[in-house]
């Protein structure tokens, strides 16, 4: 499979994930910039973390605007794979290919710290080959990562199955302590309804190198290489 991964101006996680796709997971990766106009030919596009646009409005809100995002819309609505991890889920909610809106953490802080993630549907490509039993010990780093829906929305998506994890606590239970920061029935993160494009606001692109004694993210390319 071949993946894309995007840059836009304030990008900062964008090398990472190629790395871990390049290098880790072993598949051709095409590096592309917000000003493209095409996606030359790859299969599965990442928006990767960081602060683009520096966050201004909103995170996300001026990136919606990149010359490439009316390629990558065309290429969800055709199907295709894409994926945003962080900034990137910012971008895709901004963009309306995935609902909801990511709102300002509840504590008003920038959040850095490991979390641990349940998988809430084998009904996706990123989450099939997950063990729905287990905690996934991933990173977060943001300051607006507070999943929010209205009513009709937020009950469309739990009707349609598109949690696609939970926060939960080391033992795999939703805990008081186990939301960092404040989302809604403790989403971190969604899939659109017809499962095509993912978003979640941890990095499992941090947590995929033996180097760093912690791989639980590598299973979630692992799922979407096996399942995509
Ligand atoms: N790690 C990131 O992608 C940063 C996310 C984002 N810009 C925020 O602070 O909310």
């Amino acid at each position: 499979m071949k993946f894309g991964v995007v840059t836009f101006p304030g990008s900062n996680c964008d090398e990472d994930m190629v790395y871990v796709l390049e290098t880790i997971m072993g598949q051709q990766v095409e590096r592309l910039w917000h000003k493209d106009t095409s996606l030359k030919g790859v299969d599965f596009v990442v928006l990767p973390g960081g602060f683009s646009y520096g966050d201004y409005l909103r995170s996300g809100a001026i990136a919606k605007l990149s010359p490439i995002m009316g390629e990558v819309m065309n290429h969800a609505d055709k199907g295709g794979y894409v994926m945003g991890i962080c900034n990137g889920f910012q971008i895709l909610t901004e963009s309306g290919l995935l609902q909801g809106a990511l709102l300002h953490n509840n504590n008003q802080k920038f959040i850095c710290k490991n979390v641990y993630l349940k998988p809430a549907t084998s009904n996706s490509a990123i989450t099939k080959g997950l063990d729905a039993a287990k905690a996934y010990k991933i990173p977060i780093a943001h300051g607006e990562g507070r999943f929010f829906a209205p009513e009709d929305t937020m009950k469309s998506i739990l009707d349609n199955d598109q949690v696609l994890f939970h926060y939960v606590n080391e033992e795999a239970q939703v805990s008081d302590l186990s939301n960092p920061n404040g989302s809604m029935h403790d989403i971190a993160g969604i899939c659109n309804p017809g499962r095509n494009v993912f978003g979640m606001m941890p990095h499992p692109e941090r947590a995929a190198d033996a180097a760093l004694a912690n791989e639980d993210g590598k299973r979630f390319f692992e799922s979407i290489l096996k399942y995509c």
